[in-house]
């Protein structure tokens, strides 16, 4: 695979599988500073590698936090430009080292003299807790770490590139921001025209794109990327994903989620509540989850009020043994009340057969979704009327309440580590999404994240401590036990070895996937 260092003048065609998968921004001071030492040995033989380093040099700057009062004290501040973190922390003895990301953090050198940096910001997709703290804190870092001054809002989603004007920010106009849930910005679903966006950050000057977003925005972020790359800029793009379903993958865990599922025991306990006060009580709290149950498995687990977790991952069935029904009604005669959590992606396929309608999309293409939760409700007043037996069922939709609100504590240091973060990388030149993995901050390649969704795992032990713990029919037979075995078996396959743009070797050398191909 080609690579072209392009921004300084210099061509450097490569091949290397390794060294495709560096430094998405394409900078020469990735060669010295970022890329694995081979490459650099074999572009720069030891006669030339001092001029070689001189050479780059002279193309990055110090970085301004060398004289930064509040972090010249910190030892060991700068990330040291070869440090990776492992995508799997636990390996077997004489397993193959797997994936390893570029870890985040501040670099000695950066690729953008801070007067130089035109940088904007949007939000794109659904919102989500700890939009405005992720906004608030680029801006606030961008400003009081680089002393960048130039720092746009585009309004209103990826259509904002081309269709409305870019709204300069300071740190003074976002200062209260992380206050509000929602995003200042504004946010859409559609309108994403890779050429348009990208002729407008080209005519405009703009040099670092920060997107946050979904995993349907990081998509869109790895187009823009290419196009970019493609047109040879001078352009640093960074995504921060976002999403409260938790759904984007090798992150350890999206912004906002925690607030979401802390937001959603109100509800579960209004649910037991209401269940808990009538005779065969039955409480039903619908929660997000389009394909990933995390917000249900979690906010069940966390409540400990919950009898039956339903999600998009573990298909269940109504009627017959082991059923829902059946489960419904022992544990009425067991305990007189019961919660039902259904995440909103649940049992569509059973609803689909029951109410057939055509499938509606929504303006970014996603599948619009039956309401489980209401089907469900009629459903279960039916049986029981069928089986003459008294109920009151009380159906609770938090759904937009738990997104629309503030983040917490522990949401908002997250929101502004992972915006420092993801500065830093675009100041040292890289394009990336951000991310904690295993509980480091790394820049993972793009596609790494949108080529796959974080799923739950039903063959894990997390949704065995859920089962365990509201005590529920697993509604799975032996046959989706092994097919959900065979399904995570493949998924977890070691990665393909060299010849495909990857590298991987046992013990030695580990596949370092740095940012973009
Ligand atoms: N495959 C894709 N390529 C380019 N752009 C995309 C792609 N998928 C989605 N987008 C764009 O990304 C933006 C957000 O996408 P989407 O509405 O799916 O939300 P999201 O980012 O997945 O967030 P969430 O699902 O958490 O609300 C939209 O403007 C959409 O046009
Ligand atoms: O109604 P909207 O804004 O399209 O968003 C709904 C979707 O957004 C999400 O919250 C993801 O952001 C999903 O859980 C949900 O299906
Ligand atoms: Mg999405």
């Amino acid at each position: 695979m080609d690579f072209h260092i392009i921004w300084m003048g210099v061509s450097v065609g490569r091949s290397d599988p390794k060294w495709s998968m560096g430094s998405p921004a394409p900078l020469v001071h990735g060669i010295i500073f970022s890329a694995p030492s081979g490459i650099f040995n074999c572009l720069f033989p030891c006669s030339c590698r001092a001029a070689a380093y001189a050479f780059m040099e002279f193309w990055t700057f110090p970085n301004p936090l060398q004289d930064h009062p509040a972090y010249s004290t910190v030892k060991q501040y700068f990330v040291n430009a070869d440090d990776t973190v492992p995508e799997k922390v636990v390996v077997q003895k004489d397993s193959l080292r797997g994936v390893h990301f570029r870890r985040a953090g501040p670099r000695q050198r950066v690729y953008f003299e801070p007067e130089d940096v035109k940088a904007c910001i949007v939000t794109c997709g659904g919102l989500c807790p700890g939009l405005n703290t992720v906004i608030r804190e680029l801006v606030c870092g961008l400003s009081h770490m680089y002393n960048v001054n130039d720092i746009f809002a585009i309004q209103n989603g990826y259509k904002g590139f081309y269709s409305s004007n870019y709204l300069p920010m300071t740190p003074k106009s976002v200062n209260d921001i992380h206050k509000r849930g929602g995003t200042v910005l504004g946010s859409s679903r559609g309108g994403h025209d890779t050429n348009k966006i990208v002729d407008n950050i080209q005519d405009r000057g703009i040099n670092q794109v920060y997107i946050i977003g979904g995993d349907g925005t990081q998509k869109g972020a790895y187009e823009i990327f290419k196009e970019i790359r493609r047109r040879g800029l001078k352009v640093a793009v960074a995504g921060i994903p976002k999403t409260i379903d938790n759904d984007i993958a090798v992150i350890d865990k999206s912004f906002g989620f925690d607030t979401a599922v802390e937001e959603a025991q109100r509800a579960i306990d209004a649910a037991h509540v209401e269940a808990s006060s009538a005779e065969n009580g039955i409480g039903l709290v619908k929660l997000m989850g389009r394909y990933s149950g995390f917000i249900a498995m979690y906010a069940t687990l966390a409540s400990r009020d919950v009898d039956c977790c339903l999600i998009p991952e573990s298909p269940f069935y109504l009627e017959g043994k082991g059923g829902l029904f059946e489960y419904i009604e022992r544990r009425l005669k067991e305990n007189n009340h019961m919660v039902i959590v259904v995440a909103e992606g649940a049992g569509q396929d059973l609803i689909a057969k029951s109410i057939p309608v055509a499938d509606q999309l929504d303006a970014s293409g996603n599948k619009l979704l039956l309401d489980v939760g209401l089907w469900l409700t009629h459903k279960i007043k039916d049986y029981c009327k069928s089986k003459k037996m008294e109920m009151t069922i009380k159906y609770i939709d938090p759904t937009y309440m738990i997104r629309a609100i503030p983040s917490n504590a522990s949401d908002n240091v997250y929101c502004t580590l992972l915006a420092h973060s993801a500065i830093h990388g675009a100041m040292a030149g890289y394009s990336f999404t951000v991310g904690m993995v295993n509980g480091r901050h790394a820049y993972i390649p793009f596609h790494r994240v949108t080529s796959t969704r974080n799923k739950v795992k039903i063959t894990d032990r997390m949704w065995a401590r859920l089962l365990s713990s509201t005590n529920q029919p697993s509604f799975l037979s032996e046959e989706d036990i092994n097919e959900a075995r065979e399904a995570d078996r493949l998924a977890n396959r070691p990665p393909v070895p060299a010849g495909t743009g990857e590298h991987t070797k046992k013990h030695s050398t580990s596949l370092l996937a740095n940012g973009e191909k």
